[in-house]
């Protein structure tokens, strides 16, 4: 059975051209005119694109003492509904537990995925079991990403000594580090001093973390990606110090990469002071939103091409789950949801404004990410030989964003309300028709685990020029007599 995408144009992160796209066995079999299959979506007034990948989701994540409410199931279901056909998730070992025991709990979480996935592996202690596994997880589960949380003191957080360790770990393994870059100790102190001040509303989680602190963790998780030699990728960059942060590293030649969330492009600060608590504490996250000159900061870095990725963290909590933090605001499940509004919202406020072209969006939402991660151009193309991950954008259709519409599990949508214009009008997951003419089809279980092997492009030229360039004995012809 063959499908054939007819009269779109086709849109890459650097090519717009007219052509049909046929497809069969999951892949792209050919590109070119006047192309014919059993199955015909019409694309006329759209552009064919690569599908979303979104890196950064949290589905069924065990966190402060809940678990995020959309699982693999809706959670897929969402971010194919949205154009997104593949999302990477975080196996999370709790302290003391290994990385392959944890990596056995993701697997079969995700066995109920609508669409592609992947994990990265986070590193949330530090041990000789830690270090062994690393290698099992690169070498045979296809996993080339170690989270570190710098956050989250007494939880997940890691030290400047363990950071320094795994990265180095990684740089031998042909690995990349991620950072959620907050400084956890001043954070910590933060938050009790403002709770002592009788400051106990989420408002007040944005004011224990503000862009001082993830500013300097990106400046120090840069200097030790810089000092093991390895290349660093700063999840969630929210604010200017962060991005100068990374934008200064790139200049300097380092491989540093930031990504920006919907969420953090799109709404700002002023949503915590709202004076219905459930409305703050449902936009309860970590960066916390921030005000309109950082937004500013964070979309010239995506046209200038300092930060290189959008995605969501999608780490949604009911609106009762958000409310275990009534009257202490360190106990609001950190997180929200997006994978279903990330294309829309990006496209709106981002290429029918003119602050990104439709190249930059695919490369922003898709290419950049597919090429980080080593999967390109399996994933992140409309070339031959790739998956048909693919999405007929339909840039007339629109909506207005409600929790009533929604796939998602939870009952609100920190974006209600807002109008998008731009949308999928059909997604495909490997070849899998997923949304046809605007409605939802999926298929639970057709989703499947994506290996990523090690020692991409950018790992490889890094540990030459590391090489090249490391500190070396001087050769003396004469050592003189020891004083002693
Ligand atoms: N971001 C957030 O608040 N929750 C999810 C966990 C994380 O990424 O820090
Ligand atoms: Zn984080
Ligand atoms: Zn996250």
């Amino acid at each position: 059975m063959t499908t054939v995408i007819k009269n779109g144009t086709i849109v890459t992160a650097d090519l717009t051209y007219k052509a049909d796209v046929l497809v069969e066995g999951g892949k792209i079999t050919q590109i070119g005119p006047d192309l014919k299959g059993d199955e015909v979506l019409d694309a006329t007034g759209c552009y064919v694109m690569p599908g979303g990948i979104d890196p950064h989701t949290h589905l069924e994540m065990p966190f402060m003492g809940t678990y995020s409410a959309d699982d693999f199931e809706s959670g897929t279901r969402a971010a194919l509904s949205g154009g997104t056909t593949m999302v990477v998730d975080f196996a999370l070992p709790s302290p003391g537990q290994g990385l392959l025991d944890a990596l056995q709990m993701w697997d079969n979480k995700s066995t109920r995925a609508h669409c592609d996935y992947s994990f990265h592996m986070a590193i949330t202690w530090w041990s000789e079991q830690v270090f062994d596994e690393m290698k099992t997880v690169v070498q045979e589960r296809g996993i080339n990403t170690f989270k570190h949380f710098m956050a989250y003191k007494g939880a997940l957080m890691v030290n400047d000594d363990e950071l320094y360790a795994s990265f180095s770990r990684c740089a031998e393994l042909g690995a990349i580090p991620l950072v959620h870059a907050e400084n956890g100790d001043v954070v910590a102190e933060l938050s009790a001093k403002l709770l002592a001040a009788g400051n106990n509303g989420p408002e007040a989680h944005a004011y224990s973390r503000p862009p001082q602190v993830e500013g300097e963790a990106t400046n120090r998780a840069i200097m030790i990606a810089d000092m093991a030699g390895v290349p660093l990728y700063v999840v969630h960059t929210s604010c200017e110090e962060s991005h100068e942060a990374i934008r200064r590293a790139r200049q300097q030649g380092k491989r540093v990469w930031g990504e920006p969330l919907i969420q953090h492009l799109t709404l700002d600060e002023s949503e915590y002071f709202d004076k219905d608590w459930d409305h703050a504490a449902r936009r309860v996250m970590s960066p916390p939103f921030r005000n309109k000159q950082h937004q500013d900061s964070l979309w010239a870095g995506l046209a200038a091409g300092s930060l290189s990725v959008v995605a969501t963290d999608h780490c949604a909590f009911t609106t009762d789950q958000k409310r275990y933090g009534v009257g202490d605001f360190t106990k609001i499940p950190n997180g929200t949801g997006g994978l279903e509004d990330r294309l829309p919202m990006l496209w709106t406020h981002g290429v029918n404004t003119g602050r990104i072209t439709p190249n930059e969006f695919v490369a922003v939402t898709s290419t950049n990410i597919a090429k980080i991660l080593n999967i390109y151009p399996r994933k992140g193309a409309v070339l031959v030989g790739a998956d048909a991950d693919l999405i007929v954008w339909d840039p007339l259709r629109e909506k207005t964003i409600s929790a009533k519409t929604q796939q998602s599990a939870i009952d609100y949508n920190v974006f209600e309300g807002k109008h998008v214009k731009g949308l999928p009008r059909f997604t495909l997951t490997r070849g899998r028709v997923a949304v046809h003419d605007g409605e939802i089809r999926p298929k639970e279980g057709h989703g499947e685990f994506v290996k990523r092997p090690a020692n991409g492009a950018v790992n490889r030229a890094l540990s030459s020029w590391k090489e090249l360039t490391a500190p070396r004995p001087v050769q003396r012809s004469g050592i003189p007599a020891s004083g002693v």
